[in-house]
């Protein structure tokens, strides 16, 4: 049974006109069944399109359209028969607008467009944590790869064959990521069982007889803090309780691993398992990944040696001395050592003096006790994060060389897939949260862009008649955050070239600068937070950590002495001359150069951050997009619950009710007089036409004609704008 609860929000959120849901459930008719396209309903208020998804939801339609708009209601619980084979196949080149809405049609509807228009598409998935992207990411990426499998034109035969030559086809290893990123960039929160702590955008280029010939991965800034630090109720990354609970007694007893439970960066959050999931078994599938993408097996175990070693790292105790500075009283550093392939006595040094130049000499200064934790997390960390670059430049390697004899010369052209990380609002907000919800409030204006800005802007410029439609712009935030010089991030980055700059006078200059900014305060008697008001809500964030996290150094001892590892892998990883970007292949390391990939630069973290989604953001440009919206529809993460007041905040939030309203005034298909006057001149007898006038004059014959509801089309200054289906009429 369908549970709905909270259908009729309680007022906290206003909904439009102050009109209530039951009001609409009265007015409306009792056997609504709801609309596929919310621009079919007559009335567009927020009441209306949310009782249209209520109606839907409840039974079992989670996917409905606002023009050209999918929204996505997370059901959390399987729903039948949704994403299996035969659905997939009845979408298979179908015409997308007859079929119900689904993620399936928007991959497909991307696909018939990169092929008719030759323009690169791409899919912009966007919502909050738990919302449901990662999910609709892969059935998309399913999508792609089951097209190629089942086209008609041999290619299936070909793949078989490929795998009985023992070379793995390309759709396979590109589905093989799926499991790699997850286990070692996803993670337990409280909002999510399974959440992406890092961002994703995957391009993938497809050939003229359908086949993915190559693919690229770019990620954007996983969460580091999780490999030191779990709040309650979260775990680190889910690669640490596969491989404490997978990992067969000979490979336990080399890592010298226990249970998940007894290593303390395992168990901080007092979360060692996740219902409806086995660890044990996802390490198995993860290992197969790790072989299915090429990874030797004497790199997997650097691998397991990296991760083990981290855990290790965790378990050292830190004494303080007498003077106050630091010491391991344990023994457990000798386990991390051995484990990592390092000197003992060389990671005592390092971890617990500070080599200071003074004149000609370097003088060993001991560090504190806490000073000596810290460098033990910042390697720790920079063991994982480096892991995590490798992992991806190996995949990235193996997904743009897969298809012998395919390149990227012979792809049409290329869906770039978008798959961020959501909005966050946590009890404790920090420098993490900043860069997530600024990446969300940067999509966020591409959205306005795309569906409220350009096209309000186009009925403007063409002189059609238009009621313009108010919306939110996120403008000003926007700007706080990132105007230079004064906005949140670049301040931050100057804070960070002054050897005296602190946490609290990074707090001072924000202060100073934005006193009177609408978008910013400091709350009255705290000194240690800043508010921002984003567009979907106000977020507090504290401000402890914020210069060291952008600076995000590793100093030059600890690097050195990752660099001195036995373990091959390790070693790669710190060695200055081999970064694993070096050792990478020219075609991904060009492919990662097209997409800004500056891995190797040391920038601070929020320069590199704001880099990247300025290059994301010229490529999304250069693409047609497409929209899916994911909502979250509870908190609890219950199956098949909505909460009316939840669904409309985040609709509000997103623009997706201004969106419904241009859409359905809009007019969807627009062609020049003269491309018009010349199609369908037979339909009049009429002549060549040449000038602007001309052609004008003969489509309006034309539509006259064949059109008699003249609310369907107008006429604007170079162009005709016409509502849904009429093209298709005259086609007919
Ligand atoms: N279409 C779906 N059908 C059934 N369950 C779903 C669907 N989409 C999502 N879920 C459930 O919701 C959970 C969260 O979804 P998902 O991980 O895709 O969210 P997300 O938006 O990517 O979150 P985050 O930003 O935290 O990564 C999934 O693990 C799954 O249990």
């Amino acid at each position: 049974m369908i549970k709905v609860g909270e259908t009729f929000p309680s007022g906290k959120v206003p909904l439009t006109k102050q009109v209530q849901l039951e009001d609409v459930f009265l007015a409306n008719p009792s056997r609504f069944d709801g609309v596929a396209d919310m621009c079919r309903l007559s009335e567009l208020s927020a009441p209306c399109l949310l009782h249209n998804l209520v109606v839907r939801f409840r039974a079992g339609l989670i996917y409905t359209y606002t023009g050209p708009l999918l929204i996505s209601i997370n059901p959390f619980q399987p729903i039948a028969g949704l994403y299996d084979d035969s659905t997939m196949s009845s979408y298979r080149g179908s015409n997308v607008s007859e079929k119900d809405p689904h993620v399936f049609a928007a991959a497909e509807s991307a696909l018939q467009s990169l092929f008719r228009d030759k323009m690169d598409q791409s899919i912009v998935i966007s919502g909050e944590s738990g919302a449901g992207k990662t999910e609709a990411a892969k059935s998309i990426m399913r999508y792609l790869a089951f097209w190629n499998m089942e086209s008609g034109d041999g290619t299936g035969g070909d793949r078989s064959s490929e795998d009985e030559g023992g070379e793995k086809s390309m759709e396979r290893v590109f589905l093989q990521t799926n499991p790699l990123t997850e286990a070692f960039g996803n993670a337990k929160t409280i909002r999510n069982d399974n959440s992406s702590r890092f961002g994703k955008f995957i391009r993938i280029h497809v050939t003229k007889s359908h086949r993915i010939s190559e693919a690229y991965i770019e990620h954007y800034l996983l969460e580091k803090s999780r490999v030191t630090h779990q709040a309650e109720g979260e775990r680190n990354y889910h690669i640490f309780y596969q491989l404490c609970a997978g990992a067969g007694e000979d490979m336990l007893a080399v890592l010298k691993l226990s249970a998940a439970s007894a290593h303390k960066f395992s168990r901080q959050g007092k979360c060692l398992s996740i219902p409806g999931v086995d660890d044990s078994a996802d390490f198995r599938t993860t290992k197969n990944a790790l072989s299915s993408v090429g990874i030797p097996p004497t790199a997997q175990e650097g691998i397991w040696r990296i991760l083990a070693g981290i855990l290790h790292l965790g378990d050292i105790e830190f004494g303080a001395l007498k003077d106050g500075s630091g010491t391991m009283n344990d023994g457990a550093e000798d386990v991390a050592c051995r484990v990592l392939g390092l000197e003992p006595a060389d990671a005592r040094t390092a971890l617990c003096q500070r080599k200071i130049k003074a004149g000609l000499e370097v003088l060993q200064v001991p560090k504190s006790r806490m000073e000596a934790i810290l460098s033990r997390d910042a390697v720790s960390r920079a063991l994982y994060t480096r892991l995590f670059d490798w992992l991806l430049e190996r995949i990235n390697e193996v997904l743009s060389a897969q298809v012998s004899g395919s390149s990227s010369s012979s792809s049409v052209g290329c869906i770039g897939l978008l798959d961020i990380f959501g909005f966050e609002i946590l009890e404790e907000n920090g420098f993490e949260q900043l860069c997530i919800n600024y990446a969300n409030e940067k999509l966020q204006r591409y959205f306005n862009d795309q569906m409220l800005s350009s096209e309000q802007e186009e009925y403007a410029a063409e002189e059609v008649e238009w009621v313009r439609v108010d919306y939110e712009d996120n403008l000003s935030v926007l700007e706080l955050l990132e105007g230079k010089p004064e906005g949140i991030l670049p301040i931050l980055d100057d804070q960070c070239l002054f050897a005296t700059a602190t946490d609290s006078s990074f707090l001072q200059v924000l202060s100073k600068k934005h006193a009177s900014s609408k978008d910013f305060t400091q709350p009255k008697l705290k000194h240690t937070s800043f508010l921002v008001k984003h567009s979907a809500g106000s977020v507090e964030y504290l401000v402890l950590g914020f210069l060291d996290k952008n600076k995000d150094q590793l100093y030059s001892d600890l690097t050195e002495l990752l660099a001195s590892s036995r373990v091959s892998i390790i070693k790669d990883m710190f060695s200055p001359s081999s970064s694993s970007s070096s050792s990478s292949s020219s075609k991904s390391r060009q492919m990662g150069r097209q997409l800004g990939s500056k891995a190797s630069q040391h920038i601070s973290v929020s320069a590199k951050f704001r880099e990247q989604l300025q290059q994301l953001m010229k490529t999304l440009a250069r693409t047609r997009p497409t929209f899916v919206r994911c909502i979250k529809p509870n908190a609890a993460k219950a199956p098949l619950l909505l909460h009316a007041g939840m669904v409309d905040h985040q609709l509000r939030c997103s623009g997706v009710y201004a969106a419904v309203k241009i859409a359905q005034a809009g007019y969807p298909s627009r062609i020049s007089f003269l491309d018009f006057a010349t199609r369908y001149r037979m339909l009049v007898r009429g002549s060549h036409v040449k000038t602007l006038e001309e052609a004008r004059e003969q489509s309006r014959s034309i539509l006259l004609d064949f059109c008699s509801d003249s609310s369907l089309y107008q006429l604007g200054k170079h162009k005709i704008f016409m509502k849904g289906g009429v093209l298709a009429r005259l086609e007919e």
